[in-house]
C-alpha cells in the first residue's frame, strides 16, 4: 500500500510503557475528613456538622449545579487534593469529591447503584506526562475516566479484550475514552498496538493454522489452541487493563486498520479471532476531507510547539514548510495515488474493514459515524452501546458550547482534553476550498464503496439521497459524495 501518511504513528505513543501509579484516594470522604478533623472530645458536634455537610451536598446535587462550579473552583475551606481531571491537574476539595460521587450515584442505572458505590474512587493510575505533548496537552489519564465507575464486584483479572477498535485515526477514536465511564465497560487511553506487529501476528497464525475455524471447533480443539497461544495471550494481556469477567473490556489501536495490505489485515483479523473467538470489532469512519485536514492541522500544531521549544522536528509528524505548502504537497500526493490506481487511504473504509467483517462476521462488526458522534451524539453513541449490549439510557451527552463538541453528561460530566476538537472548528471546505474541491473528487469513488458494503442504502437513488440529506442520520456526510455534483 502506498505510503500516504494515513497510517503513520501520529501519536508517538509507546503502547507498551507502563503507567506510573501516582495516587490512590479513598472517596469514602468520611475517612479522610474524620481522621484529619475530628478529634476525641469534639466528636458529637463534629458529627452534627458532618451530617449537615452531607445534607448540603445533596441539595447541591439536586440543583445539578455542582460539577462545573465546585470542581473547578477552590472556594471551599475543605482541604484540597490534587488530581488529574479531564487531562488537567485540578484541586478537588472534600466537598467537591462528595458532590461528584453523589452525582454519579444519582445517574447510574438503579440496578448498578450498589456495585458502582462499592467501587467509586478517583482513578488511581495516571501518566505523569503525555507521550506526545502536542497531542495530549502535556498530561494524560491512563484511566480514560476520571472516576472508576464500575458496577462489577467480581475480581479483576488478566484477560483478553472482548472488543477491539481498529480505527480510523482522526475520526474520533479518542472519544472512545468516554466508554471507560460506563459502569459495564473498561477502556484505557493507551493503545496496545499488539496486532500491528507483524511478527506477533505471524506467530499467532503459525500456531493456529492447523486448527479448524474457531466458529466450528470442538471444545477440545479450542482448549488445545488456547494452550498453544498461552504465552502470546499473556503478552497481550500485559498491555490491557485488568477487567472482571462480567464487564466489557475494550482496547483500540487505530493502526490495526492501516499500515499494510489486505493480506496483512486478514492475518490481523484471524489473529484477533484466535485470541478471542467471540471478539467484536468497532471502526469509526468520517468524512475523508475532514480527516485529512485533521491530520495536517495536527502536524501544524506539533511543528509550532516544537519550534516554540527551540526543538527541531524532523519526524514525519511535522510540517516541512507552511500549511499552504503542506496542502499543496498533500494534494499532489493524493493525485499520484489516484493515478496509480492505489487505495485512497483516507477514504478506504470499505476495503480496510472488509477483512475484519469477513473474519468476525457482520453481526460482530460495527461502524460508527465519527461525524455523527459530534452532530448527534446520543443517537450515535446509543447505536454503539446497543452493539455492545449495555445500557444506553444512563449514558448521555450534551453539547459543550465553549468546546463546540459533545461532552459526557451522565453518569459523570467529562470532556475530552483540549487538544481534541481543534481542526473541526475550521470549515476546511470554506478556508481551503481550492484544495478540498480536488480532494472531494479524488475521494468520491472510494467513499461510494461504503454504501453497499455497510448497507447504508441498497443503491444510490432518490430514497437514498433523501435519507442521507437528514443531517442527524448516520453517514449524512456521504450525501455530498453520492448525491451532489462535486
Ligand atoms: N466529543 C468529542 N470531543 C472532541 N473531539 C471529538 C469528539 N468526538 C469526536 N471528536 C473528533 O475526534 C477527532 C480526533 O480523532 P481521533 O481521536 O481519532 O484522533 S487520533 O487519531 O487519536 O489522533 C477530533 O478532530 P480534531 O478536530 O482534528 O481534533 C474531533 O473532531
Amino acid at each position: 500500500m502506498a505510503d500516504n501518511d494515513e497510517n503513520e504513528n501520529l501519536l508517538g505513543e509507546d503502547g507498551q510503557s507502563r503507567p506510573k501509579i501516582i495516587k490512590k484516594l479513598n472517596l469514602e470522604g468520611k475517612d479522610i475528613i474524620s481522621k484529619r478533623y475530628l478529634s476525641g472530645a469534639k466528636r458529637r458536634p463534629a458529627l452534627i456538622l458532618l451530617v449537615l455537610f452531607i445534607v448540603i451536598s445533596l441539595i447541591q446535587v439536586k440543583r445539578d449545579l455542582f460539577i462545573r462550579k465546585s470542581i473547578f473552583s477552590a472556594s471551599s475551606s475543605q482541604p484540597s487534593i490534587e488530581v488529574t481531571y479531564g487531562g488537567v491537574k485540578q484541586n478537588l476539595t472534600g466537598d467537591d469529591l462528595e458532590s461528584l460521587r453523589n452525582y454519579i450515584l444519582m445517574n447510574v442505572p438503579p440496578e448498578d447503584f450498589a456495585g458502582v458505590k462499592s467501587n467509586l474512587v478517583i482513578t488511581d493510575v495516571l501518566r505523569e506526562a503525555g507521550r506526545d505533548a502536542a497531542y495530549f496537552n502535556g498530561s494524560v489519564l491512563d484511566h480514560a475516566c476520571p472516576m472508576t465507575i464500575r458496577k462489577s464486584t467480581k475480581k479483576l483479572q488478566k484477560r483478553v479484550p472482548d472488543v477491539i477498535g481498529i480505527g480510523f485515526a482522526k475520526c474520533g477514536t479518542g472519544s472512545l475514552d468516554f466508554l471507560d465511564c460506563h459502569p459495564s465497560i473498561t477502556f484505557r487511553t493507551s493503545e496496545p498496538k499488539f496486532f500491528s506487529t507483524d511478527k506477533i501476528v505471524d506467530r499467532i497464525i503459525e500456531k493456529t493454522e492447523s486448527f479448524p475455524n474457531p466458529d466450528f471447533m470442538s471444545d477440545v480443539d479450542f482448549k488445545n489452541m488456547q494452550y498453544e497461544l498461552k504465552d502470546i495471550k499473556e503478552d497481550y494481556m500485559r498491555r490491557v487493563p485488568l477487567a472482571a469477567d462480567d464487564e466489557i473490556l475494550i482496547e483500540k489501536s487505530p493502526q490495526y486498520s492501516g499500515g499494510g495490505s489486505t493480506e496483512v489485515r486478514i492475518k490481523r483479523a484471524k489473529a484477533m479471532k484466535a485470541l478471542n473467538p467471540k471478539v467484536k470489532i468497532i471502526g469509526i469512519a468520517c468524512d475523508p476531507v475532514k480527516r485529512a485536514y485533521s491530520q495536517l492541522s495536527m502536524k501544524e500544531r506539533r511543528t509550532e510547539q516544537m519550534k516554540s521549544q527551540g526543538k527541531k522536528c524532523g519526524t514525519k509528524g511535522c510540517l516541512k514548510g507552511t500549511i499552504e505548502e503542506a496542502f499543496e504537497a498533500f494534494t499532489e500526493k493524493q493525485k499520484q495515488i489516484k493515478e496509480h490506481d492505489l487505495p485512497m487511504g483516507f477514504a478506504d473504509y470499505a476495503n480496510q474493514c472488509k477483512p475484519f467483517v469477513d473474519i468476525v462476521g457482520a453481526k460482530n462488526f460495527h461502524l460508527v459515524d465519527g461525524e455523527n458522534l459530534v452532530q448527534n451524539p446520543n443517537h450515535e453513541w446509543g447505536k454503539l452501546l446497543d452493539f455492545l449490549e449495555v445500557d444506553k439510557e444512563h449514558f448521555q451527552f450534551y453539547k459543550e458550547e465553549e468546546k463546540g463538541f459533545p461532552c459526557l453528561d451522565k453518569p459523570i460530566k467529562h470532556c475530552l482534553n483540549s487538544s481534541k476538537g481543534t481542526s473541526r472548528k475550521t470549515d476546511v471546505r470554506v478556508q481551503y476550498g481550492n484544495f478540498t474541491q480536488v480532494w472531494d473528487r479524488l475521494y468520491k469513488e472510494t467513499v461510494l464503496e461504503m454504501i453497499p458494503f455497510f448497507n447504508i442504502c441498497e443503491e444510490i437513488d432518490d430514497a437514498c439521497c433523501e435519507k442521507l440529506a437528514d443531517e442527524n442520520s448516520s453517514f449524512s456526510w456521504i450525501h455530498r459524495y453520492a448525491c451532489t455534483d462535486i
